[in-house]
């Protein structure tokens, strides 16, 4: 089984605002909410792809209620741990540009802690969990550390995608798969990567600390792959793009769903890229007739 465990789940408040100006009374032409967070989404847009997950992590209150029917009637599995404080929300302003002002999120007891390692434990050899997003400052800074260890003594296949200063704690674990963007990586080596051949040899320092597939996102300027047999550049389709929000979540998703079925990195790379570019061009997360429309229009070349 496939987990996905997001310790600060969030309904993302999708605000669409002509001319938006700060400091002044802004209306908004359209709005719309979704049970966002980045594991959240990954568990959302694998079931779109028809592979199940049981997402884990932590919600709580009126916000909380919102996720967990939205994933019941999507019909994901889930083991939520409930909280007193509400689940966060995330403001998405759409003017031009998009602007994210991301909530804190709710304080997590010891108590809580220790539940959450109790599932983490009980995964096994078959099993894969996505570890995703944020991490609430009530939570030991080593967390995923702490996570990635259970995984490799339970041969649970191990997937992060975080902030750089999380993945920074990661370094020397055993890993699946990361996707960090262009600015988390060079975050993560306390540098700015201006050029492709910087990213592919940042990506690579990556892969030899012990992960086997490293994803580096670049927007709509594509992305990047590099394991041990290969190094690749994918171009984006082009489209509109809608709402960018789940993008790099969507490529997590597309690559584990592709990889799952085909157990070849070239298709699973292509489907990931596809998936983000679908997100990017849609209100919500991309679905599969899209993604799978997209995926003549990815290019790869080795690099
Ligand atoms: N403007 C865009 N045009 C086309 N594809 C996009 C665009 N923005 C994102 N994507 C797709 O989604 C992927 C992840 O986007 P990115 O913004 O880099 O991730 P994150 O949200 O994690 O920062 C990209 O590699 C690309 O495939
Ligand atoms: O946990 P963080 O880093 O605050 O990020 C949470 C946000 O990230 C998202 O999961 C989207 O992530 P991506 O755009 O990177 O795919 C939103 O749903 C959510 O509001």
């Amino acid at each position: 089984m496939n987990y996905t465990c997001t310790l600060n789940p969030s309904i993302d408040y999708i605000m669409h605002v002509d001319g938006f100006e700060a400091g002044d009374l802004n209306r908004a032409t359209q709005t719309a909410y979704f049970a966002g967070g980045k594991g959240i989404n990954v568990s959302r847009l694998l079931k779109r792809l028809d592979v199940d997950t049981t997402a884990l992590g932590y919600i709580g209150g009126f916000t909380g209620a919102f996720i967990r029917e939205t994933l019941e009637s999507a019909g994901i599995a889930h083991q939520f741990i409930e909280i007193n404080e509400p689940t966060r929300v995330n403001v998405k302003l759409k003017s031009g540009t998009e602007t994210e002002i991301n909530g804190p999120g709710p304080s997590i007891t010891t108590e809580q802690l220790a539940l959450l390692f109790e599932q983490i434990r009980s995964l096994g050899k078959h099993d894969a969990l996505v570890a995703a997003g944020n991490a609430p400052g009530s939570v030991p800074a080593d967390i995923y550390a702490r996570m990635a260890d259970i995984c490799e003594e339970n041969g649970t296949r191990f997937i992060a995608d975080t902030s750089s200063a999380a993945l920074r704690d990661l370094i020397g674990k055993r890993m699946f798969l990361v996707k960090p963007n262009h600015h988390e990586l060079g975050e993560l080596f306390d540098t700015t990567i201006s050029s492709i051949e910087e990213i592919v040899s940042y990506a690579r320092k990556l892969h030899e600390t012990g992960i086997d597939n490293v994803i580096v996102s670049m927007g709509g300027e594509g992305a990047v792959f590099v394991n041990k047999d290969h190094a690749w550049k994918a171009q984006t389709p082009k489209g509109t793009v809608k709402n960018s929000v789940g993008a790099g979540d969507s490529m997590v998703a597309g690559f584990l769903a592709a990889y799952e079925k085909s157990g070849d990195y070239e298709q699973a790379f292509t489907y990931a890229v596809a998936a983000g570019s679908a997100t990017a061009f849609s209100d919500d997360l991309g679905d599969r007739q899209y993604i799978e429309k997209l995926v003549s229009q990815v290019n790869l070349t080795s690099i």
